[in-house]
């Protein structure tokens, strides 16, 4: 009771009114079927998108017994992330319920332990660490000698993608590539084959395994824990190997074939200060989560998008062409880091497909103290909403992106050219997030992405969809990614 009047209290003193009530009978259940459901139908971020049109663009509801606040206001975000940071946290049920498989590590922790993380982080993204594109051209060039040489040949680009993307990755990172681009596992039409055997393949399954049992866990809220079994162990297992290989060489280098020098490597900074394997692991297991995934779901929807956007192909294919020419070898130029920033319509492409497909569609934050939201009170949604310590606030970048008052009524489609109209303007677009615990990998994605993109586009005078695919186009897991990219493919 004394709770109840002094929140009451706090929320009065600062003009609060409460947020539009997203229909929450029987305790939210109803809801929660509904997610479920469209989870099943693979349309679970356009079913959570379209509460905000009817209900307002922050709402609160019920799902499954708890109480959420949903948003997808500028400001609020800007409060969450920013302003208001030392009031939010990621919270308990993030940590406990990502903890099997991620362990404490910075997408986990938070306060001390994640500031802890993220100094150690920082060096490795320096301008020198990060435009180092000498290292990106080797992994490149794989990817493409896996892809097929005669024209109009199909080829799955995802799995190629994840593979590029665990290679940088675990080579900028930990100093030495799993190589998986070299894996015989990996047929040339860019799918993995069926069965286990070579360790970096299965790594990948098991990690987007792992990562599929996170996700259905965090639907259940409180309730994760009821979901734990023995194929989700497993492949924690397998990952927790691959990177307890990497640990083990960092804590005896002599184990190591190929030697570094001269670069800042995450993994030999943190354990110069500590031989705890199991924080060594953790600490590893959260960056490449972060440095895989992502990526490899912006590449992957840039090419869907491409494959299906021919004018837009052939207008980015004669801007990097114009920028970088053609060799005698027809393959190209190597653009430089600098360089290709400076393609304008490159930068809009990658805008644009972020805009469309963020790959973290959904996040959350919950109040460590009583706050407020200065948006969303009242019919209006003009006056502050009061946030109760312990109040998960729940926004969606996929919604956020796709707000037709911000992006115009076309917001649903593919236009690279609104970035030359100057949409997106600080808060309205939010794929890497904001505030302290803003994205430390932004530019060594984007050049990892704009590189990828130049190259290919260099080589193949125009992609086709291939139409051999009829099963659901998303995969969403933490993170988000075309389920298959197929294409056609001609040389140039
Ligand atoms: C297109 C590519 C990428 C996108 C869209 C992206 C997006 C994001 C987002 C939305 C977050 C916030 C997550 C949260 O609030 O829980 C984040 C955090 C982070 N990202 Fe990225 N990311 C990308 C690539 C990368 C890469 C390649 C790396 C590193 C190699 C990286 C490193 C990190 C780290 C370390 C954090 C945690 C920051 C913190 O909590 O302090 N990201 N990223």
């Amino acid at each position: 009771l004394i709770t109840a009047h002094q929140n009451r209290k706090f929320a009065k003193s600062h003009n609060c009114l409460p947020p539009r009530r997203l229909p929450s009978a029987f305790w939210g259940l109803p809801n929660w079927v509904h997610i479920m459901r469209a989870a099943k139908r693979g349309d679970v971020l356009e079913h959570i998108a379209s509460r905000f049109p009817k209900y307002g663009n922050t709402w609160k509801g019920r799902i499954l017994f708890v109480t959420s606040i949903g948003t997808i206001e500028p400001e609020n975000i800007k409060t969450i992330l920013a302003t208001g940071f030392k009031d939010f946290s990621l919270g308990s049920e993030r940590h406990d319920n990502f903890y099997p498989l991620l362990g404490d590590g910075i997408f986990t922790l938070d306060g001390a332990g994640w500031e802890h993380s993220r100094a150690n982080l920082r060096p490795q993204f320096s301008r020198d660490q990060i435009s180092d594109i000498e290292a990106l051209e080797v992994h490149v060039q794989r990817l493409m000698n896996r892809l097929p040489e005669g024209d109009g040949k199909v080829a799955d680009l995802q799995p190629l993608f994840y593979c590029l993307t665990l290679d940088s990755a675990t080579e900028f990172l930990f100093g030495e590539s799993v190589d998986s681009l070299l894996s015989p596992e990996l047929n040339p039409t860019g799918a993995v084959s069926g069965r286990g055997g070579e360790e970096q393949m299965s790594f990948a399954r098991a990690f987007n395994v792992s990562q599929a049992y996170l996700i259905k866990r965090a639907r259940l809220r409180g309730l994760y824990w009821m979901i734990n079994p023995p194929r989700f162990r497993r492949s924690n297992a397998i990952v927790h190997a691959l990177v307890d290989r990497y640990v083990d060489m960092a804590l005896h280098p002599e184990k190591r074939t190929r030697k570094v020098s001269g670069k800042y490597v995450f993994l030999d900074a943190i354990a110069a200060e500590t031989k705890d394997a199991k924080y060594l692991r953790d600490q590893c297991l959260n960056i490449l989560l972060a440095g895989r995934d992502t990526t490899a779901g912006l590449l992957g929807f840039t090419f869907w998008l491409l494959a299906r956007h021919p004018h837009v192909y052939q207008k980015l294919r004669e801007e990097i062409l114009s920028a970088f020419g053609t060799s005698r070898n027809g393959e190209g130029r190597r653009p430089s880091f600098s360089a290709l920033k400076d393609v304008t319509y490159l930068r809009y492409v990658l805008n644009e497909t972020l805009r469309l497909y963020p790959s973290v569609p959904l996040n959350g934050r919950t109040a460590v103290r009583n706050t407020i939201l200065p948006r969303g009170g009242g019919e209006d949604g003009l006056s502050p909403v009061f946030i109760p310590k312990g109040q998960r606030v729940d926004y969606t970048c996929y919604g956020l992106h796709r707000r037709k008052d911000l992006y115009g009524e076309d917001a649903d489609s593919f236009r690279p050219e609104r970035w030359a109209e100057g949409v997106g303007r600080g808060w309205e677009f939010l794929p890497f997030n904001g505030g302290p615990r803003i994205c430390l990998g932004q530019q060594y994605a984007l050049t990892e992405a704009a590189y990828t993109v130049t190259r290919i586009l260099q080589k193949y005078a125009r992609i086709e969809v291939a139409d051999t695919y009829t099963g659901p186009m998303m995969d969403l897991t933490l993170t988000m990614a075309p389920k298959k990219v197929l294409l056609k493919l001609w040389k140039a």
